[in-house]
């Protein structure tokens, strides 16, 4: 139902707004494209792509924000703010917040140096958020097997090749401590200086260090490239379900292979995939609202 052309008439100028925006945050802070690509995801594995991340806590509903996987991790919440009242002052009442993350997702990739993609338009926003559906499990932790992140993937049409593709999402940005702890000290199959400089950043007990940062690319963490497969051959992918999509024998093993030597086509493969995840469950017609402030339900 969605279609690249929805604001044609009604908001032509939405994406030079969103453009201009996103550009001068990554300007300000590289980091920040990475956390706007990962917005658009987390708010499309749960109850699809319909905004429902960027609701507040209200006194009807506690929304996603506190949820597991985006405690004291998500941001990107006040640039989101800031493009939605850009697009408010051009064109008021008529882009949804969920397609501002759609369109932020794909001009964060582009200015880091990624491809560039038609995203498909005409979703609409939430009125509603669950923490509970956030906290299920759609989301999947960094401690998952690699049949536990297929089937999550699958749950939302993606497959295995969206997957390992999406996954390359982790060539920019970073992770904290915690998210990454039992892997650098319990996993075998981690590059042994590479575990070392881990840890030296991030200490063995629990609760200590847990928020300090390390970058999901030890290569190239603010450029959008190849860097992160090259990473996983080398066993220097930092997450537990990074380096599962290369384990010497594995199904994806040929794939990993595959985009560290092409990012002809991981680029491809890449933006395929973000519009498949950006189609999962969208609100259209008449279902949902045009929120005029993302935070909160009209
Ligand atoms: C395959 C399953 C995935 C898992 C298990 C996963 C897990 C994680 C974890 C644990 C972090 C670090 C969070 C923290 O420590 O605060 C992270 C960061 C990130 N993830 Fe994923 N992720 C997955 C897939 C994706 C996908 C599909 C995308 C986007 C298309 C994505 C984009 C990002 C980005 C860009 C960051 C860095 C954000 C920042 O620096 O602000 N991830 N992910
Ligand atoms: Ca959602
Ligand atoms: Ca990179």
């Amino acid at each position: 139902q969605l279609s690249t052309n929805f604001y044609s008439k009604s908001c032509p100028k939405v994406f030079d707004a969103v453009k201009s925006v996103v550009q001068s945050a990554v300007n300000k802070e590289k980091r920040m494209g990475a956390s706007l690509l990962r917005l658009h995801f987390h708010d499309c594995f749960v109850n699809g792509c319909d905004g429902s991340l960027l609701l507040d806590d209200t006194s009807s509903f506690t929304g996603e924000k506190t949820a597991r996987p985006n405690n004291n991790s998500v941001r990107g919440f006040e640039v989101v703010d800031k493009i939605k009242s850009q697009v408010e002052k051009t064109c008021p009442g008529v882009v949804s917040c969920a397609d501002i993350l759609a369109i932020a997702a794909r001009d964060s990739v582009q200015i880091l140096g990624g491809p560039s993609w038609n995203v498909q338009l005409g979703r609409r926003d939430s009125k509603t958020a669950s923490l509970a559906a956030a906290n299920s499990g759609v989301i999947p932790p960094p401690t998952s097997t690699l049949s536990q992140l297929k089937t999550r993937f699958q749950a939302v049409g993606l497959n295995e090749r969206d997957l390992v593709a999406l996954s390359g999402a982790h060539t920019i940005g970073k992770a904290r401590c915690t998210s990454f702890r039992a892997r650098i000290y319990n996993e075998t199959n981690i590059d042994a200086s590479f575990a070392k400089a881990r840890q030296s950043q991030c200490p063995s007990t629990v609760g200590s260090g847990d928020n300090n940062l390390a970058p999901l690319d030890v290569q190239t963490p603010d450029t959008f490239d190849t860097a992160y497969f090259k990473n996983l051959i080398n066993q220097k992918g930092l997450l537990h379900s990074d380096q599962i999509l290369y384990n010497n024998g594995g199904s994806t093993d040929s794939l990993v292979k595959t985009y560290s030597g092409s990012a002809n086509t991981f680029n491809s493969d890449f933006a395929k995939a973000m519009i498949k995840m950006g189609d999962n469950k969208p609100l259209t017609g008449s279902n949902g609202e045009i929120r005029l402030n993302c935070r909160r339900p009209n």
